[in-house]
């Protein structure tokens, strides 16, 4: 089939587009095309040319500081489970606070990435990223001395509304200042901050959990010192050039272009960011607003389902559920001690950090639809592995074989069960046992102590830092000879997501909307993301209740694959193209775009000529989904 299109597409050139493949560089435009050389060499000859220019430290410096964005938006999602751990006992938290402080960050940041759509368009990109890191030292510091649990909820909803903004504004920054050889390495490594901030949120966690007095405030204003340094850092930095240009500043976007490209000559990039705003602003029909515009436009319209499509698969993979969940599964995998379950859920991180790092060296190898295509397969197969394992697991659960009362809760539910499959489905109980090393006995299911479920409510279990010789609590999960296949399952789905599930909807949404609709259609994607996110995080434990651990993580395992079918259908490659160019992989009917992902298509260049032809302009429509135009004036 790609042959096929392949095919097509050649003749197409030869039929005239040859002369439109030229090196995107400076060299001048022949249009009578090249005579000897074949296409493919010459333009592998200008695409080496082209990446053989050095790009100036200066864009690595703006990445990095833009990421930090990243950064505190991994710091302030991970930080939170350990804090919550001391919190609650020191504020003395119900459950419904708990969920209160977790997710209202979630639910600040969906609604402020909405809205961060609108400021983007009219402050630009800069000042937005300014004012995240201000919001987020602002939250840091509210959090860090918050006398009381409403205080701490205000100081979580300011984190939210800057985690929304930076969330939706430092991809699309990165991108719009990167060259496109390079812009999917430069706005994957804010993935890698974001999976950073949560690695080094568990490892703070991990250390100050052994200051049971206001370690939380240590944890959640630790987040101001990044806020800061990113917020004077961008002080020094510039605007992005194609927001400047679109707002008629053409000497600033000539300076910060000639900043940002080093040695290179800047005039051709100008002018095809010039043109294509002017084209694209007519083409989309002018009036009205910017959301209305999109979903009235076809190709714009088509990138804003592949780009909440893609951010709604990526949430709905489960992966903050695992990341949530892997202390549990680490201790059903035989990690007994809380505090140790603690450093292995930091190592669960790092796993995710250091796979996150594969995709940035993948991103601009392999492009971008391969790298999700076996990210998402992968990740559904262990998802079903993981599924395969909490079944084993539940199928093999230990019966329970004593029974103890208690005088003051003679009838709890928990004493009734039977075994410690419902017994740890039902989370006022935990299982509470005996174990010699070779075999389980004396197994009973306890309530468990409301302040802290890691110890049952009374009972051998009742307290854990000094629990009988061989006596165990397990709270969440059951002792079994599986837990193995559950661990094994965990490693490989971090290993299949990270370096793509994980980075590629926020690159890809940095890159397929038109300048006029990037900010909306990034805020509506960023938006979605986060929607996801706290309606997968917040009807987990229920859906475990209903169809338990396996069935849930079937259950994903299912979205997965949907997610697979939807990306096989409908992700373009954007790998080495122009961001002005990528708008024409939407022109055709979607879901038939992927189907262009020959090593051909990726390889051309289209460029605009200028012949003085008089005000000629035809356009050369492409089969497929690219787009080339003619432009002879
Ligand atoms: O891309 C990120 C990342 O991979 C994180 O690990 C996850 O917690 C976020 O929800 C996601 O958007």
């Amino acid at each position: 089939m790609s042959n096929l299109m392949g095919e097509r597409r050649k003749k197409v050139s030869d039929d005239g587009e040859r002369s439109l493949i030229q090196a995107p560089s400076n060299a001048s435009i022949d249009s009578q095309g090249p005579s000897s050389a074949s296409t493919g060499d010459l333009e592998r000859a200008a695409r080496k040319q082209f990446q053989q220019e050095v790009t100036p430290a200066f864009v690595y410096v703006l990445a990095g500081f833009s990421a930090l964005g990243g950064f505190l938006f991994g710091y302030d999602t991970g930080v939170v489970s350990g804090a919550m751990l001391l919190l609650k006992k020191e504020m003395n938290l119900s459950a419904f606070w708990q969920e209160l402080l977790v997710s209202s960050t979630v639910g600040a940041a969906a609604l402020s990435a909405l809205a961060g759509g609108y400021l983007n368009g009219i402050v630009g990109r800069r000042k937005c990223i300014l004012l995240a890191s201000f919001i987020f030292a602002g939250g840091g510091v509210v959090l860090s001395v918050a006398p009381n649990k409403e205080a701490l909820l205000v100081g979580r909803l300011i984190v939210g509304l800057g985690l929304g903004i930076a969330s939706m504004t430092v991809p699309v920054y990165i991108a719009e200042c990167s060259p496109s050889h390079l812009r999917g390495q430069l706005v994957t490594v804010n993935n890698l901050f974001i999976t950073g901030g949560q690695f080094i949120a568990s490892i703070i966690d991990g250390a100050f959990s052994y200051l049971r007095h206001d370690g939380w405030r240590y944890m959640l204003g630790l987040s101001v010192a990044p806020a800061v340094l990113q917020f004077f850092g961008f002080l020094f930095l510039p605007e992005s050039p194609r927001w400047l240009i679109q707002k008629g500043q053409t000497p600033q976007a000539r300076r910060v272009l000639s900043q940002i490209r080093g040695n290179q000559n800047i005039d051709e990039e100008y002018e095809s960011i010039k043109n294509s705003i002017e084209e694209e602003e007519k083409e989309s029909g002018g009036g009205g607003p910017v959301i209305w515009r999109m979903l009235t436009y076809a190709p714009a319209r088509r990138a804003l389902i592949v780009g909440c499509g893609l951010q709604m698969f990526q949430q709905l993979s489960g992966i903050n559920t695992v990341m949530y969940y892997s202390a549990t599964i680490l201790q059903m995998s035989g990690v007994r001690d809380d505090k140790l379950a603690i450093w292995l859920a930091a190592a669960t991180a790092f796993t995710n950090f250091l796979f996150t790092l594969l995709g940035v060296w993948l991103v601009d190898r392999v492009g971008r639809r391969k790298l999700t295509l076996g990210s998402i397969i992968g990740t559904a197969l262990s998802l079903t592995v993981l599924a395969i394992g909490f079944l084993l697991s539940s199928q093999h659960a230990p019966p329970v074989t004593f029974h103890p009362t208690h005088a003051g809760t003679p009838n709890s539910t928990c004493t009734g069960y039977r075994s410690c499959d419902p017994c740890m489905l039902d989370p006022a109980c935990g299982f509470c046992y005996r174990d010699n090393g070779t075999s389980l006995f004396d197994s009973s299911c306890i309530p468990a102590n409301q302040a802290s479920t890691g110890e049952a409510a009374w009972g051998r279990c009742a307290n854990t830092t000094q629990l009988p010789e061989g006596i165990y609590w397990a709270y969440n999960y059951c002792p079994t000879s599986y837990s193995w296949i559950v661990l094994f399952g965990l490693i490989l789905y971090l290993a299949s997501f990270a370096p793509g599930m994980g980075p590629m909807p926020w690159t890809v949404n940095s890159e397929i909307y038109p300048l006029w609709a990037r900010s909306t259609g990034n805020a509506c994607s960023s938006g979605v993301n986060w929607i996801f996110n706290v309606l997968v995080s917040l009807t987990f434990l229920h859906v475990a209740q209903y169809l338990t651990y396996y069935g849930a993580f079937f259950l994903y395992a299912g979205l997965a694959l949907l997610g697979f079918i939807f990306i096989y259908g409908c992700l373009p490659e954007t790998k080495g193209r122009r961001l002005e160019e990528i708008e024409a992989l939407f022109e055709s009917q979607l879901c038939t775009c992927g189907a262009s992902d020959s090593d051909e298509a990726r390889q051309i260049e289209y460029i605009r000529p200028r012949i003085e032809l008089g005000q000629l302009r035809k356009r050369v429509l492409e089969p497929e989904c690219g787009i080339a135009y003619i432009s002879l004036q």
